[in-house]
């Protein structure tokens, strides 16, 4: 497969002072790709560089074998969904699908039609004279979705898209984008801040920190296989806790407190002060007293359906760790840390 965009060396910002720095990466035709990090990491002034909004300090940008860097957006070959769906107020459906078109002097009858097709791509025929002050929020994606396919660009971007839904309409959107990307072929590269939205909808993930690329990468080895403390604790690792790895005689052992028994170490690491990661609901609590984990009190528990997620008070941190049932305010319980849903790494590496 051709690379449909490549980033090379990109540097951007708002003024002298950089926002992005050094971003490199490629994107196959027809893949889609989450842009992902927490809020002034970067993510919509990247969306703005690749879709010719905000230019470069230095870097350049290909659409297959052709430069762009210089290009204004209207020849990118790509278009844009808004969070906030950035519909024009004042007109129909019909007029807001068709208005690109117009502009690229299409004539009255394939406009009407390309409209039509859109209308049924996105579930919403019979829906284009009314105005879109008068539609749902899921309604009036789906109308910004269809007008920015309606010039059937080589690459969608797409700002947030579902922000601004509800829960539920967020869930129905999201599969509608996936199914229709995997219909049309087209090129995605969608921002969010949402994991699993990412994990659920992108074929890879870029996971950016600071204006820089932290690691990218499909959503099972970022997953699976976070290289950073700050990617293991955006993939839902969020839980942390300080520990020393140590050799002795018989292997590499994890030490993570008193009474609590060192954990052996199947894989490779440094000696010396790490930041282990882990999520709530893969490791084990037991109000066993004589259990040999880290020793903690539980401050309260919360009711997720398929189990109780409980904050639990370890030495001078504070995580949260599932458990069947609910344990009272002030239980004494013990944590159990297999090292194969430990994710460790050296303490100087931590980023947040
Ligand atoms: N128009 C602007 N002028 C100056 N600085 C800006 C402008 N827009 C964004 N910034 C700054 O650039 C940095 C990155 O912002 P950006 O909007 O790209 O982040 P983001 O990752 O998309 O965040 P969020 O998830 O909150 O939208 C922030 O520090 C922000 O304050």
């Amino acid at each position: 497969m051709s690379s449909s965009l490549s980033v090379s060396a990109v540097t951007a910002g708002y003024d002298a002072a950089p926002i992005l720095k050094d971003i490199s990466f490629d994107i196959q035709r027809g893949e889609f790709v989450a842009l992902l990090g927490p809020s002034g990491c970067g993510k919509t002034t990247l969306l703005q560089v690749l879709s010719g909004f905000l230019p470069v300090q230095s870097g350049q940008i290909f659409v297959g074998d052709q430069e762009i860097t210089r290009q204004p957006p209207e020849r990118r070959d790509m278009a844009m969904v808004f969070q906030s769906y950035a519909l024009w107020p004042h007109m129909t459906v019909f007029q807001n699908i068709a208005y690109a078109l117009k502009l690229r002097r299409m004539d009255k009858t394939a406009i009407a039609q390309r409209v039509q097709e859109m209308l049924e791509l996105v579930n919403l025929e019979g829906y284009e004279h009314r105005p879109v002050t008068a539609l749902s929020g899921g309604q009036r994606q789906r109308v910004a979705l269809a007008r920015a396919l309606a010039v059937q660009p080589s690459i969608l971007l797409l700002d947030e898209p579902l922000s601004n839904l509800d829960a539920r309409v967020r869930a129905v959107v999201r599969h509608e984008i996936k199914s229709l990307q995997k219909k049309l072929g087209f090129t995605a590269v969608m921002v969010t801040h949402d994991q699993e939205e990412a994990m659920s909808m992108a074929d890879r993930i870029i996971i950016l920190n600071q204006g820089r690329i932290e690691q990218a990468g499909s959503p099972q080895e970022l997953y699976r296989n976070p290289q950073t403390s700050f990617v293991a604790d955006f993939m839902g690792a969020d839980n942390r806790l300080s520990g020393l790895v140590r050799q002795s005689y018989d292997g590499l052992h994890l030490y993570l407190g008193e009474h609590c028994e060192p954990v052996v170490l199947n894989s490779p690491l440094d000696e010396g002060a790490v930041d282990v990661r882990f999520r709530s609901e893969e490791i084990q609590l037991s109000t066993d007293a004589s259990a040999s984990g880290l020793r903690g009190e539980v401050l309260q528990n919360a009711y997720l359906g398929q189990s109780y997620r409980h904050t639990v008070q370890l030495g001078e941190t504070t995580c949260l760790i599932d458990h069947p049932e609910p344990l009272a305010e002030g239980t004494h319980v013990s944590v159990t840390l297999p090292a194969d849903v430990l994710h460790i790494f050296p303490a100087r590496k931590q980023a947040a």
